[in-house]
């Protein structure tokens, strides 16, 4: 049998390298290479282990023509198409722990070097100024640190913070306020820490949602005198409000270990007084990155020879005989999950998943684990369905299962119920015979949709003439509509249109069919 070919394309510890070798694979490491270069080699691999240097873009993954697996060693997966990778077959897998200790304490790191300016006093003292009177620090005992995203690296940096005697204030819409008392912090909504925080840190993923979350809106928020830090991802903060703001005199200090585009050769920032940065170097230690390697080269190693999945961002982990029957319920499960995710995600406290029909002779594990990781996917890039009941109750989320035997009007059904501060919301899918989920109830209303790619949502009052607006406005703003489903509670109440689109629906277009006469609720959603 030949080997399995791996392409180390990423600065990497060696470990992997010899991990790759000693479980039968043949390793090469070849890092630096152009985008062309890559586009030219990578049809030989089946495997491609990166760091963040290499973008696995479509091109890459078009012309991967043997690829099997991609091993990110690291948390973020920013840099690579998952749903692109996903659509070719590929399984993307990260290593969710190995750096977040590594990466919790450089933000600590930094949050020192700004109180106390150290980079600048160095700087000087070592060109012979001696300037014991150029820097007046300020102490960290006592201060509010706010920290927004509380997962596997906020809630170190939360303990490192309170062992130094600070506050924590976090913002999470997945922090429960139970698990926010086991960690010490003060749950909060993001101007409530804007308003307190002495110090601010960001520990989130770079989504929709969190794309410019300190915005030049909130940046004007924050405390005058407040520092802020960021090793999580560049484009969480406007860099040029940012900037703004310290020449302005109301951020006294920020570092930041990542940014909007990088490698940042050059940025407005660079050389504002108290401005400080690293070139993304959160992973940078050499603990971390003997983890991530060896448990990168492990699990692609064990992919690649055995077949077994562990961490992947895209693929349940499946024994072999289990896996044919199950995955199109997974399917099915991932998409409900994702769907009450986009649309009731906030200050959750519990979920339900019921099984009936033929769903309810199945292992019910995957299709819980499923639902968690579609509707956690909203939160986190690292969730899969291997740490995602994980994660759920290490946040505090109330999970149940339930196994109907009664026999309902379908074959097979899956139901997944949340507890939301409105009360409890539910939806239910189903299996085509042909294996194809299909959504058949939403929040009480019969419907019948697939699930997949971008949608409109939209609840409305039910009356002649609204589908012809939508469908008027989504036409002058060039949006295609795919498909179209509609579901009501009765004649003239309340009434459901969920639309597949052929390109994303911008923000104007959401504002404007907001305006659209008995309209109540309008929603974006997107499935992988
Ligand atoms: N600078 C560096 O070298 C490194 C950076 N990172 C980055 O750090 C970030 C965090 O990593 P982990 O803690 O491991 O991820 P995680 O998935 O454990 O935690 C992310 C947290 O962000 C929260 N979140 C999601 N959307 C939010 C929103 N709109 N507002 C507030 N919170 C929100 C989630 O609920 C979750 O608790 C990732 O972006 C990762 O790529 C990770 C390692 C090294
Ligand atoms: O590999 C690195 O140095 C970057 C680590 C990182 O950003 C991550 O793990 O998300």
């Amino acid at each position: 049998m030949t080997k399995p070919r791996v392409l180390i394309s990423d600065k990497m510890d060696p470990n992997a390298a010899r991990i790759f070798e000693e479980k039968g694979c043949d390793v090469d490491v070849i890092t630096g290479e152009t985008p062309e270069q890559l586009i030219a080699r990578i049809g030989e691999y089946d495997g491609l282990a990166i760091r963040s240097s290499t973008k696995v873009t479509k091109a890459i993954l078009d012309a991967a023509t043997n690829l099997k697996v991609i091993g990110r060693a690291g948390i973020g997966v920013d840099n690579v198409d998952i749903p692109y990778a996903s659509g070719k077959g590929v399984v993307v897998m990260n290593t969710p722990f190995g750096n977040s200790i590594t990466t919790a304490e450089h933000a600590i790191a930094l949050m020192f070097a700004l109180a106390r300016q150290i980079p600048e006093a160095n700087a000087q003292t070592q060109a012979g100024l001696w300037p014991k009177n150029g820097f007046m620090g300020v102490e960290v005992t006592g201060k509010t640190l706010g920290l927004i995203g509380a997962g596997n690296i906020g809630s170190i940096v939360a303990s490192r913070a309170l062992g130094l005697k600070m506050k924590v204030v976090a913002y999470d819409p997945f922090l429960t306020p139970e698990r926010a008392i086991e960690m010490g912090v003060e749950k909060a909504d993001l101007d409530t820490l804007l308003a307190k925080a002495d110090f601010i840190t960001l520990h989130t993923p770079l989504t929709s949602e969190t794309k410019n979350i300190l915005s030049r809106e909130n940046l004007g928020k924050t405390k005058k005198g407040v520092r802020i830090i960021n090793c999580a991802r560049g484009g969480l903060i406007d860099e040029a409000a940012l900037k703004d703001l310290m020449d302005a005199g109301h951020i006294a200090g920020a570092a930041l270990d990542v940014f909007e585009t990088e490698p940042a050769k050059e940025s407005p920032l660079f050389g504002t007084p108290n401005f400080i940065c690293t070139p993304h170097l959160g992973a940078s230690t050499t603990e971390a990155q003997v983890n991530v390697a060896l448990q990168v080269a492990e699990q692609m190693a064990e992919f690649l020879t055995t077949g077994g999945v562990t961490n992947a961002l895209n693929m349940p982990s499946l024994s072999a005989e289990e896996a044919p029957k199950l995955k199109p319920y997974m399917a099915l499960a991932e998409r409900l999950g994702s769907l009450v995710g986009q649309l009731a995600h906030d200050n959750l406290t519990k979920i339900a998943i019921e099984v009936e029909g033929a769903a309810a002779q199945l292992n019910q594990k995957p299709i819980t684990g499923a639902v968690l990781a579609g509707l956690m996917k909203q939160y986190s890039q690292t969730v899969n369905m291997v740490n995602a009941p994980f994660l759920a109750k290490e946040r505090g989320l109330d999970v149940r299962e339930v196994r109907h035997d009664r026999e309902g009007i379908y074959h097979t059904m899956v139901r997944v119920t949340v507890g939301t501060a409105q009360g409890d919301r539910s939806v239910a899918g189903t299996l085509f015979g042909n294996g194809d989920p299909r959504l058949v109830e939403i929040f009480g209303i019969g419907i019948e949709a697939d699930l997949a790619g971008d949608m409109l949502y939209i609840v409305n009052t039910d009356a002649p003439g609204f589908i012809g607006s939508i469908g008027t406005l989504l036409g002058k703003a060039g949006i295609n509509i795919g498909t179209f489903h509609l579901g009501r509670r009765e004649a003239g109440g309340e009434a459901v249109l969920l639309l597949s689109v052929d390109s994303p629906v911008t923000e104007a277009v959401l504002a404007e069919a907001r305006t659209v006469p008995g309209v109540r609720t309008v929603r974006a959603l997107k499935f992988s």
